[in-house]
């Protein structure tokens, strides 16, 4: 067992290095920094300062809960009545230690919870009331942070906390985040592309933005970590609720019995000792397991928290555990997402002027981060004259006469500006992927020239995402002559983006694990292939819509297969909701974080290494502990028995192989120990079985090995010592 002596889980203070070289169960090393973090190992003292919350939980409708622990309370309940009716020193020690078996399992659970309740109180630091300045008609109003309501702009400058969830809808900034992902470096956030969300209770560091509000006070992001890390919103899985019914169905069979032994006795001319039956129940129903289930789930979700992984249901943190497939998307995933344009590459008797006055009107109204890098190189590299400013504004905000916006969609792939001159004749200014342009200017009578195709292949050969630049309609103005109206091919803009560090090694590393992953972009398939090769996917699929990339995960799902799947763009969402796991980046849209079950605040894909380990161990700790209640509540058969029979049935007595003092000190002792071992494995509940990458088969056949024979050793041992201090208590015979 690790103790990690030198904090409090419930001393709020975010731990320096919550997870240290002292941590066996450490599966992959991630960088830990301030923020929401806590110890992962256990604290003894957390069992004393949890002791409150355990006894709150004595109520009859939190017991109800729990099938199991409430035929324990029952028994303590009866057992007690019994005990004041006729004391007796036996009836006492009984009902005394029923009673520390019901607190004990609620411990279990008080501790989980309150290994969460410093992560969920720092939150609450940063849900602090804020102002917001509220646009209504380019008039600003300054309301309460609490005031805010769905669709609401806000405006967002240097120095101030951004007072509600919502989306970039207009402007760049940088955000410190560090609050909420612990991370002290600033984020970038801005409009149009995949890193638009920001979170409430974060700070702008620099610049202006407007900010669209997405969520209502009370539902934000901070909110659910809130509920998340308290366990408040926590729901019984599906696996955990079979278990339950597994274990209610013991319970029943048990307690059938033990009213059948009753009538036994009479007939062999002996009266039946309530209490002594009802010790018995409770030493042969599955205790151990029915007081640590809960916490073996809520100390699933702390783990992924401790990693920057906020699981908003146990089921998906159930599901990683069992993964056979990830998808992920490709810019913002496996690259940083920044893609910026950096070469324009005129098409034969095109000049690299011209073709950048067009690059140039193509992304005057392009909001994406995409769009706006090509402005920046035509200014800055290629020296195009900009438009007036009041021209280039109406244009981006739709409402100048003359232009047109025609936004980027992941349908079309395309983006660009049309522009009706005085006589009318309308120009088209368009770019976009290589194929969807390609389309476009075929339909429309033209070709692509092979040079620009060559030059298409060379860019995306490189891992580079190229734009194929092509304009419509009559000259109007100063732009490339593209004679009549005709559709002229002008060149290629080369967009560049850089793959994360470290990606290969850790997707070896999920191969090792068994799980296939597969890039699923909506980039053109050379240039797919390159990042393919460079992050070492197991697989890709290029050219994905949105409607293909959930086409892909229900496939492989209707295969059998669990998905997981990781995304941060909008048109993600339809994956993340419908993957069995679905890992939002933190840096991704709203739209994209709401539709998953899981965000991970460090924005890294590879994430889901841990994820997944998180998940098996889950899986393992659960199956281990089960193993070992029933093959403790089988040796219990043994002590308690003989002690109830042994004066009918002498022969009876050879079961009584521990030798224990008196049919009382068995009974009582098998009762200590029956409580004690919940205590006991607290700390294995909460840490979890100690999980290596190996095969499932090899797994449960060591487990069953290991925890099926010290299940049914235990107790014997533990019994036989327990016996030897009970038995020095009065009233033991
Ligand atoms: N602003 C833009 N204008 C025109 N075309 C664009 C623009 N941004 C991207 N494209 C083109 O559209 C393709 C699809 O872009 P999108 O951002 O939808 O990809 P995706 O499906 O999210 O995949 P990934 O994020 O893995 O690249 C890009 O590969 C690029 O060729
Ligand atoms: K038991
Ligand atoms: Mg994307």
């Amino acid at each position: 067992m690790t103790v990690d002596t030198d904090r409090s889980p419930t001393s709020g203070a975010p731990a320096e290095g919550r997870q240290g070289a002292d941590d066996p169960d450490r599966v992959a090393q991630t960088e830990r920094r301030d923020g929401l973090v806590t110890t992962g190992a256990f604290d003894v003292r957390a069992l004393i300062t949890s002791l409150p919350q355990a006894i709150r939980k004595l109520t009859p409708r939190a017991q109800a809960r729990n099938p199991v622990m409430f035929v324990v309370y029952l028994g303590a309940v009866v057992t007690t009545v019994l005990a004041t009716w006729q004391p007796s020193w036996f009836a006492w020690a009984v009902a005394a230690w029923l009673w520390f078996t019901v607190v004990f399992a609620n411990l279990a659970e008080a501790v989980a919870e309150g290994r969460g309740r410093a992560q969920a109180d720092s939150l609450r630091k940063v849900k602090r009331d804020s102002v917001a300045r509220r646009i209504d008609d380019g008039t600003i109003t300054e309301i309460a942070g609490s005031d805010l309501r769905i669709g609401d702009l806000i405006a967002v400058e240097a120095g101030e906390v951004i007072a509600g969830d919502g989306d970039v809808v207009e402007g760049i900034a940088t955000v410190d985040e560090s609050a909420i992902t612990g991370e002290s470096a600033p984020v970038v956030r801005e409009s149009g592309g995949d890193r638009s969300a920001v979170t409430g209770g974060t700070v702008v560091l620099s610049d202006r933005i407007i900010v669209k509000i997405t969520t209502a006070p009370g539902e934000t992001f901070v909110d659910r970590m809130i509920a998340l890390v308290e366990g408040a919103s926590r729901k019984k899985t599906p696996n955990e609720i079979a278990l339950d019914i597994l274990l209610t169905t013991l319970t029943i069979i048990f307690l059938l019995a033990v009213v059948a032994v009753g009538p036994m006795q009479q007939y062999a001319g002996q009266s039946p000792d309530p209490i002594k039956l009802i010790a018995l129940l409770v030493c042969l129903i599955p205790t151990t397991i029915g007081a640590l289930l809960s916490s073996i789930g809520i100390a699933g979700m702390d783990r992924l928290v401790q990693r920057n992984v906020l699981a908003m249901s146990g089921r998906a943190v159930e599901a990683a555990g069992d993964i056979d497939t990830l998808l992920m998307d490709k810019t913002g995933t496996i690259t940083f997402g920044n893609r910026r344009a950096t070469d324009l590459l005129g098409a034969p008797g095109v000049t690299t002027d011209e073709l950048a006055g067009v690059a140039y009107r193509c992304s005057l109204a392009d909001d994406t981060p995409e769009g706006r890098s090509i402005v920046d190189l035509c200014l800055d590299s290629y020296g195009v004259e900009p438009l007036d400013a009041t021209l280039r504004d109406a244009t981006r905000s739709n409402v100048h006469p003359e232009f047109t916006t025609v936004p980027f969609t992941a349908e079309t792939r395309m983006s660009g500006v049309d522009r009706t001159g005085s006589d009318g004749r309308v120009v088209e200014y368009r770019k976009g992927a290589a194929d969807a342009v390609a389309r476009w200017v075929t339909a429309h009578g033209g070709t692509v020239p092979e040079s620009v195709l060559d030059e298409v292949e060379r860019v995306s050969s490189g891992g580079a995402t190229p734009l194929v630049v092509a304009v419509r309609g009559a000259v109007v103005g100063d732009e490339a002559a593209v004679g009549d109206d005709g559709v002229r091919v002008l060149g290629v803009i080369q967009l560049s983006d850089v793959v994360k560090p470290g990606m290969a090694e850790r997707f070896a590393q999920m191969r090792a694990m068994g799980i296939r992953t597969v890039m699923v972009t909506g980039d053109n398939p050379l240039t797919a292939q390159a990042i393919a090769a460079e992050a070492g996917v197991d697989d890709f699929v290029a050219e994905a819509t949105p409607e293909d990339k959930l086409a892909l995960i229900r496939k492989e799902q209707s295969g059998g297969r669990l998905v997981a799947m990781t995304g941060d763009g909008t048109n993600d969402a339809p994956a993340l909701a419908q993957a069995d796991v679905g890992l939002a980046m933190n840096t991704g849209t709203s739209a994209a974080k709401e539709a998953g079950n899981m965000v991970d605040l460090d924005s890294d894909p590879t994430k889901l290494i841990d994820v997944v380990a998180i998940g098996k161990q889950l899986l393992i700790t659960r199956g281990a502990l089960t193993t070992f209640s029933l093959a403790n509540d089988l040796a219990k058969y043994f002590a308690i028995l003989p002690a109830l029979f042994s004066v009918i049935y002498p022969q009876l007595d050879a079961l009584n192989i521990m030798r224990l003092h008196s049919a009382q000190s068995a009974i009582v002792s098998a009762v200590v120990f029956n409580a004690l071992i919940i205590v006991a494995l607290i700390p294995l509940s909460l840490r979890g079985v100690r999980y290596r990458p190996s095969s499932a088969s090899r797994l449960l056949g060591r487990n069953l090995l290991i925890y099926g024979i010290g299940g049914v050793i235990t107790p014997f041992l533990g019994i036989w010592v327990i016996d030897l201090i009970v038995r020095l208590l009065p009233g033991m015979g």
